[in-house]
């Protein structure tokens, strides 16, 4: 491998506790020769005490803006506004291929630095699969909170908090609801095993439905089961799985629905019955008086679990950071920054 430099950047946003890179990784990554600081940051679930014991360097907080020039800057999720020139590689979600709100932005910001961004979205191997991803905590997060919310114990508003105590309060009670049903849609993927999990502690056993029982979607089926959880990720338009028309079926049993795919506004959303995420504020929203039916559709779910959920990341991370480089996963998240950037008109696209 060539000489690396890592730079594990402070998250801007301030509920952010999850990091790409936890200290044990970080001790692997030192103990494989690269070079890593981390900076100082508040809210990480880490501190950095363990980085430094882990032999990495410390810095402050945003001072990537002023790293060597060859330092790879690693991140999760937005980079704050300033500077407005991006000079440097940088690893994190970047949102801005699929037509989002501020991509030609950040995308401009990249061309006008002459950096380059190497987004974990699109960090997959050569079948298209995605090579580190939060999926699976989504997923049990989404259902955890479904089944709080349905045995009327969701608190609101939520917090980052651990499994353990997540657990315990999804162990069920004597006096819960006997007859409780659950649906996890998209059932074989890593979100929808996130979800079964969850049931599974909540002493619940759903129906699982992916592909294959979707295909001839039997909607009246759905509306049976008490809880749904949707962790489909769906790739091409299919009939959705609920209409405005189902929610008002007579005899729907369906109380509580938790989106975990959250793709309100796509062509490709599978549930057309909302037009807005909720938050870590306001978890619910009632979508239908007479019967109930609650909506949970947050989009950053996996935070609420920062430390899991960072383990989680920084495992399947590792082994593609020892390999760093401009071919493999690494070259196909370029090859995706450039095409991005020449069709946002920027034929810089060209990196360091
Ligand atoms: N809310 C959040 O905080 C959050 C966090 C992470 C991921 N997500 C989203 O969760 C979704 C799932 O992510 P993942 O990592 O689990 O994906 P994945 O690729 O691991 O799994 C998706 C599953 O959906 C199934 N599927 C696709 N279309 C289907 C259909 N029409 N009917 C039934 N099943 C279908 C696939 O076969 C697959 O098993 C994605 O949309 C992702 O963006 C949300």
């Amino acid at each position: 491998m060539t000489e690396l430099h890592l730079w594990l950047r402070h998250e801007a946003r301030t509920t952010e506790r999850r990091t790409p890179i936890v200290p044990d990784d970080a001790r692997r990554l030192v103990g494989n020769g690269v070079e890593l600081t981390v900076e100082e940051s508040p809210q990480r679930v880490f501190p950095i005490e363990e980085y430094q014991a882990a032999g990495c360097r410390v810095a402050p907080a945003g001072s990537w803006v002023t790293a060597p020039r060859d330092a790879v800057v690693l991140g999760l999720k937005e980079l704050p506004a300033e500077p407005a020139e991006l000079t440097h590689r940088h690893i994190s979600f970047g949102h801005a291929y699929k037509g989002q709100a501020g991509a030609a932005e950040l995308l401009g910001r990249f061309a006008a630095g002459g950096g380059a961004l190497f987004d974990l979205e699109y960090l997959v191997d050569d079948t298209g699969r995605r090579l580190a991803a939060f999926g699976f905590w989504a997923g049990y997060l989404g259902a955890a909170l479904a089944v709080l919310r349905h045995r009327g114990r969701l608190r609101a508003p939520l917090t980052p908090t651990t499994k353990e105590d997540l657990d315990e309060t999804l162990k069920p009670a004597s006096d819960d609801d006997a007859g409780f049903t659950g649906l996890v849609v998209g059932a074989l993927g890593r979100s929808g095993r996130g979800a079964r999990a969850a049931f599974a502690t909540a002493g619940v056993d759903p129906t699982c439905w992916d592909l294959a029982e979707t295909r001839d979607l039997d909607r009246p089926a759905l509306l049976r089961h008490d809880v749904m959880v949707n962790a489909v990720l769906a790739t091409t338009p299919v009939p959705p799985f609920l209409r405005e028309q189902d929610l008002d079926t007579p005899d729907r049993r369906l109380r509580t629905l938790c989106d975990v795919t959250c793709d309100v506004g796509s062509p490709l959303n599978v549930l057309p019955v909302y037009d807005d995420t909720t938050s870590w504020d306001e978890p619910v929203r009632r979508l239908r008086e007479e019967p109930p039916l609650d909506l949970i559709a947050i989009d950053n779910l996996p935070s609420l679990l920062p430390l899991e959920s960072s383990a989680d990341f920084s495992a399947a991370l590792l082994p593609q950071l020892l390999d760093f480089g401009v071919s493999g996963p690494w070259g196909r998240c370029l090859d995706r920054f450039r095409d991005a950037s020449r069709a946002h008109g920027l034929d810089k696209g060209e990196s360091l």
